[in-house]
C-alpha cells in the first residue's frame, strides 16, 4: 500500500481523530457480534501505547441526520471499554461543547468515544463544516475503517483535507490482502460469486473477468446466466433485463480462457420457505412452477474440486438461501472446500462472512474481510474515497 500508516508517524502526546468501523449488530441495547471492535483492537492499542489522546469516531446504522436512542453507541463503549481493559469515555454528542471538555480532560493513552457521526446530517454529505469540526478536535487523523472506505463522508474523507492522515492497522491490512489478491495473485486463481442480485456483482463480474482462472457461479444470480444460456429456470430468481449483459461476461469469460463454472445440478422448491417440499434435479429440468434455492450435490463435489485445486481463493456470496437449514448444503459445502484447501482464502464480507461465521469455519479462513459493500467496490477496481485522501508515502 502507498498509503502512510501509524507506523510512519509519530503520536506521542497528541490528539488523534480515529475513524473506526463499529457498525456492529445490535440486539436489546447489546452488541451481539464485536468482530468489527476486535478487528480495531491493534490500531487503538497502537495509539494508546505510543501516548496519544485517542478520540474514536464511528456510525452505526442509518440514523439519516436524527438522533435515535438504539443507535447510540453506549453499548458499543462499554464492550471496547472490556476489551481494552480501560475505561472509554463517551460522549452524547457528535461535536460541541461536551466533547471539547471531554477532550480537554483527556490524559495521554485515554481513549474517548464520540456519539454516532449519522446522528448529523452533514455526516452523509460529506459537509465541510462538520469535516472541520472534526479536524478541530485533533493533530491527526486516522482512517481504520476499511468497512466504511467506500463512503465519501464528512468522517471517512473530508477530515482527511485539514490534518496529517494516514491509515490504521486494520485499513492497511484489507487493502493488502486484497490488492495484492488481484494484483499479483498467486494460480490457479479462483473467484466465487454469489448472493442475491446480478445487479450488484456486474462490476464485480466483469473486473474478475480479467484475473481469475476459475470463476464459480452461485446463489440466485446463477439462474440469469443459466437462463441466459438457454435453460428454463421456471421460478427461480431472474434479472431479465440482465440477459444480455450475462451473455457477454460468458463470452468475455471465453475470449479470456476463465474457466467459467455453473450449476449442473440445483435444489428446486415449492415455495420460498424452510417448510417447503425439496428435490434434486438436473439444471435442465427445473419444474415451471418450482424455484431454485441452492446447487446441488453435482455441483458442490465439482465446485469444492476447484476450490482444493486453487492457491488462491476469493468468496463472496452465497450459494443459495443459506439462512434457511434445507438450502444451506452448498454454501457449507464450499465453506469447507475453503477451509480444506492449502491455498489462500479471502472472505469478502457480507453474508459469506456471516455463513462462515455460522457454520464455524471463519477461524480457518486466511482473512475474513470486515467489509462487505467496501470489499465489493474494491474489487470491482474502484477507488476507495476514504483510502485517496490519505496522505501518500
Ligand atoms: N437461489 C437463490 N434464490 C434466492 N435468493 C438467494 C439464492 N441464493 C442465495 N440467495 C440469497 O442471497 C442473499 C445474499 O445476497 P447478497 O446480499 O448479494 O450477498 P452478499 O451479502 O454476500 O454480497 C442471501 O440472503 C441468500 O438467501
Ligand atoms: O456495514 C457496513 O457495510 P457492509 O454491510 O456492506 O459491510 C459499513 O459499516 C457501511 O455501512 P453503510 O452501508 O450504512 O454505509
Amino acid at each position: 500500500m502507498n498509503k502512510k500508516t501509524i507506523r510512519d508517524i509519530k503520536v506521542q502526546g497528541k490528539k488523534v481523530f480515529c475513524r473506526v468501523d463499529f457498525n456492529v449488530p445490535m440486539s436489546n441495547g447489546e452488541v451481539t457480534d464485536d468482530t468489527r471492535i476486535k478487528a480495531a483492537l491493534p490500531t487503538i492499542l497502537h495509539l494508546v501505547q505510543d501516548g496519544a489522546k485517542v478520540i474514536l469516531a464511528s456510525h452505526l446504522g442509518r440514523p439519516k441526520g436524527e438522533a435515535h436512542d438504539e443507535l447510540r453507541l453506549d453499548p458499543v463503549a462499554k464492550r471496547l471499554s472490556d476489551l481494552l481493559g480501560r475505561t472509554v469515555t463517551k460522549t452524547d454528542e457528535v461535536f460541541g461543547d461536551e466533547v471539547n471538555r471531554a477532550i480537554k480532560d483527556m490524559k495521554d493513552g485515554d481513549v474517548l468515544l464520540i456519539e454516532n457521526v449519522r446522528f448529523e446530517a452533514g455526516e452523509e454529505e460529506n459537509d465541510e463544516a462538520l469535516a472541520k469540526e472534526f479536524a478541530a478536535m485533533a493533530d491527526v487523523y486516522v482512517n481504520d475503517a476499511f468497512g466504511a472506505a467506500h463512503r465519501a463522508h464528512a468522517s471517512t474523507a473530508g477530515v482527511a483535507k485539514h490534518l496529517p492522515a494516514v491509515a490504521g492497522f486494520l485499513m492497511e491490512k484489507e487493502l493488502n490482502v486484497l490488492g495484492q489478491a488481484l494484483s499479483d495473485p498467486e494460480r490457479p486463481f479462483t473467484a466465487i460469486i454469489g448472493g442475491a442480485k446480478v445487479k450488484d456483482k456486474i462490476g464485480v463480474i466483469d473486473n474478475l473477468l480479467d484475473k481469475v482462472d476459475n470463476l464459480i457461479i452461485g446463489g440466485g444470480l446463477a439462474y440469469t446466466f443459466l437462463k441466459a444460456k438457454g435453460y428454463e429456470v421456471g421460478k427461480s430468481l431472474l434479472e431479465a433485463d440482465k440477459l444480455d449483459l450475462a451473455k457477454q461476461f460468458m463470452q468475455k469469460a471465453e475470449d479470456n480462457n476463465v474457466n467459467f463454472l455453473m450449476p449442473e445440478d440445483v435444489i428446486v422448491a415449492d415455495d420460498f420457505s424452510r417448510e417447503a417440499n425439496t428435490k434434486e434435479v438436473a439444471i435442465d429440468s427445473i419444474p415451471a412452477d418450482w424455484e431454485a434455492l441452492d446447487i446441488g450435490p453435482k455441483t458442490r463435489e465439482k465446485y469444492s474440486k476447484v476450490v482444493k485445486e486453487s492457491k488462491l481463493v476469493i468468496w463472496n456470496g452465497p450459494m443459495g438461501v443459506f439462512e434457511f437449514e434445507i438450502f444451506a448444503n452448498g454454501t457449507k459445502d464450499v465453506a469447507v472446500a475453503l477451509a480444506e484447501t492449502e491455498g489462500y482464502t479471502v472472505i469478502g464480507g457480507g453474508d459469506s462472512a456471516a455463513a462462515v461465521e455460522k457454520f464455524g469455519y471463519a477461524e480457518k479462513m486466511d482473512h475474513v474481510s470486515t467489509g462487505g459493500g467496501a470489499s465489493l467496490e474494491f474489487m470491482e477496481g474502484k477507488k476507495l474515497p476514504g483510502v485517496s485522501l490519505l496522505n501518500d508515502k
